[in-house]
């Protein structure tokens, strides 16, 4: 029987992938918690679903199978014990002031269907659900104190970070900021419940349980054997190499893993906001994360001389890094916005790097970053665009927006 998860390059024709489709949580967005919940706007939930259906409508007209994470995670609480298993879980992980008050918060979940209590889960819970003769604390009672019990989880439709897949296997992620560590919890009982996926024996690379953060949209699998891993706001050095060493024991195909560090800011928090595979030899690329020659830290990490050591070689070529890494002649980098002042950093704020490649040579980006696009075009990629003003307002694109389960080997 074929592998439910296969992924050994970024460009591979997609045949599986996994999205969200955003609900309620976006409309807990608040401007005062805007920030912790790491959004810059709060979108239009309306507007924002529509955009979203378009966007898997265009991957379903190329023949792509679209998963749904809601869907999965219902699926995978196939029995009562597993749903009140889940629902502890989440409640143990989540930043809960509620003291006494939280077996009403688990029989409130229970109370709902499967589905109903998944959304309600992302949602979040306010405080004013949860009748007022059963509130037994004083700050429960203030509406001004803040006004979760359960905090909502708006950045569930970048399904690319909490996990992320690698050859048969996948990562489930210790993610960095708190407002999104729960989301890994979700991809775990799929993957160990899910009857798609628990009849197989799936190797993860890295378990949420490890104690140094590692994030999707740092991950990017060059071929089957070098995977590129941004250092970056959201991925440690120690989670890289730890990757690293467990890919050499168990991937037999993998040689090398290309550590890229980045520069650690707001705009450019993962790897794949600056830096995406379009082709064989085509790469988008925000020139800002080289120095005025050109140059960036670049590590190869290599089997080292016993199986939990690497051997680490530094580079400060991006393009010779490559080419030596994918065995290429020639490598082009697409810089995003054309490299200008001006549109290079406002496409990239807008997410005009972050492309998702379907097949080699064609990709899915947002329309707004029409600069990046044109250039694309130029260089011979086929551009598939998806509208994007509310998208975009989470900080994310194309790739943050998908999880590739399955794509064919190139
Ligand atoms: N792979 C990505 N670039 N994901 C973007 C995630 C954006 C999200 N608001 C965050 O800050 O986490």
């Amino acid at each position: 029987m074929k592998h439910p998860l296969h992924v050994t390059s970024e460009i591979g024709e997609l045949q599986t992938v996994l999205l969200h489709r955003p609900g309620e949580e976006v409309e807990n967005l608040t401007p005062e918690y805007l920030q912790h919940l790491l959004f810059d706007d709060i979108p239009y939930l309306p507007l924002i679903q529509k955009e979203h259906d378009y966007f898997a409508q265009t991957l379903r007209n190329r023949g792509i199978e679209v998963l749904y994470l809601t869907t999965l995670l219902t699926e995978a609480l196939h029995t009562d014990d597993l749903k009140k298993k889940f629902v502890a879980d989440v409640l143990k992980e989540s930043n809960l002031s509620m003291n006494g008050s939280s077996q009403q918060i688990v029989d409130y979940l229970l109370s709902f269907e499967t589905e109903a209590m998944v959304k309600k889960i992302m949602a979040g819970i306010r405080k004013s659900e949860i009748p007022v003769n059963k509130k037994t604390h004083l700050y429960e009672l203030l509406d001004d104190h803040y006004p979760f019990y359960l905090d909502p989880m708006p950045n569930l439709y970048f399904t690319r970070d909490p996990a992320a897949t690698i050859g048969n296997g996948l990562t489930i992620n210790t993610m960095r900021e708190v407002a999104r560590r729960r989301e890994s919890l979700f991809m775990s009982y799929i993957i160990h419940h899910h009857p798609r996926y628990a009849q197989y024996d799936i190797p993860i690379w890295l378990d949420r349980d490890y104690p140094h953060p590692i994030e999707g949209g740092d991950e990017l699998v060059l071929s089957k054997d070098t995977v590129a891993i941004g250092i970056s706001a959201r991925t440690a050095a120690k989670s890289i190499e730890r990757l690293a060493v467990n890919l050499f024991k168990r991937q037999a195909d993998m040689k090398r893993v290309v550590a890229v560090e980045i520069p650690k800011s707001r705009a450019f928090m993962h790897l794949d906001t600056v830096f995406t595979m379009v082709d064989y030899d085509k790469f988008t690329i925000h020139p800002e994360i080289q120095n005025k020659k050109g140059e960036m830290n670049i590590y190869i990490l290599e089997k080292g001389r016993d199986e939990d050591t690497v051997k680490i070689t530094h580079k400060t070529n991006l393009m010779e890094a490559l080419k030596e890494a994918l065995g290429l002649k020639e490598v082009t980098l697409i810089p995003c916005g054309g490299g200008d002042v001006i549109a290079a950093p406002r496409e990239q704020w807008n997410d005009g790097s972050n492309t998702l490649a379907i097949a080699p040579g064609v990709v899915v980006t947002y329309d707004r970053n029409y600069v990046s696009n044109k250039l694309l075009r130029e260089h011979g990629i086929e551009v598939i665009e998806v509208i994007s003003s509310e998208l975009s307002r989470g900080r994310g694109g194309p790739r943050c927006m998908s999880m590739p389960l399955v794509r064919k080997d190139i």
